[in-house]
């Protein structure tokens, strides 16, 4: 079973926040990417807004609700009272919580689950009795002993952080090595009975061996690669290839 594809909008609301003006249309741009097959969508709401701002998650919900029931949508974010207001309001499917500073650029590390265990412990019982699905942003050389803490949580899921593998795009022998830290987390994580999805700089060239080494991969939440992929073939399109890349597995 290929692994799902989550579009994330964040970069197609960086650019739409650069004028006043309502386009690119955030959920325009979405429904294109649902109407290509991908199998949801992906917001990061960050505190400051830079990109998603907190208005457009009612939009996206009712999207996928009036014209697309069987998708999903997935909210990233750090778990501040507000964040999680924000996503009891909204109701995704999939809660995804990244240990991201505010003042942070992206996300690019995973949590430490032994030393935020006792505060994400609370924090995942809240959402789960709520019925959302909650998956843990996590390192892509995370130890056993970590990835027990995180199940202890009562996580879903782990979400592998692939930031490194992607930045090796250059380099083929460090690809090779970050894919190896890469699948003995998975591997580690899928035996402990958590699920595992991946994202962060995935593209098309790097997504197929990602996909071929974790072949119980069950989502990949991609944004920037495949936002830039759009600009040069269009979104439905772009969506089309890395759907294909999703089954290259
Ligand atoms: C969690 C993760 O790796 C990305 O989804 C993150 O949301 C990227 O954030 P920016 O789009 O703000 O870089
Ligand atoms: N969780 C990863 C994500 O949603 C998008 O990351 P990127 O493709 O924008 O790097």
């Amino acid at each position: 079973m290929p692994a799902k594809l989550s579009v994330n909008l964040n970069a197609v609301a960086m650019l739409r926040n650069r004028r006043d003006l309502p386009w690119p249309s955030v959920t325009g741009l979405g429904r294109i990417a649902l109407q290509a097959g991908a199998h949801g969508l992906t917001v990061h709401p960050r505190p400051d807004e830079r990109h998603i701002r907190f208005s457009d998650l009612p939009a996206i919900r009712a999207l996928i609700d009036d014209s697309f029931p069987d998708r999903e949508f997935n909210v990233e974010g750090y778990p501040s009272e507000a964040f999680l207001r924000l996503v009891e309001e909204n109701q995704p499917e999939q809660v995804t919580l990244v240990p991201d500073d505010p003042a942070q650029a992206t996300s690019d590390h995973g949590w430490d689950f032994a030393a935020a265990a006792a505060f994400l412990g609370p924090v995942v019982k809240r959402l789960k009795r709520k019925g959302f699905r909650v998956s843990l942003f996590c390192n892509p050389d995370e130890s056993e002993a970590g990835l027990r803490a995180a199940r202890e949580t009562g996580a879903d899921r782990v979400e592998l952080y692939t930031g490194p593998y992607g930045a090796s795009h250059d380099d083929p022998e460090r690809a090779e090595r970050e894919l190896d830290k890469l699948a003995r987390t998975a591997e580690a994580a899928a035996a402990l009975g958590l699920g595992v999805n991946a994202g962060h700089d995935l593209t098309v060239a790097n997504l197929p061996a990602l996909a071929r080494r974790i072949p119980f991969l069950a989502e990949v939440s991609i944004g920037h690669g495949l936002t830039a992929d759009a600009l040069e073939h269009g979104m439905a399109a772009t969506v089309r290839r890395f759907l294909d890349a999703c089954a290259a597995g």
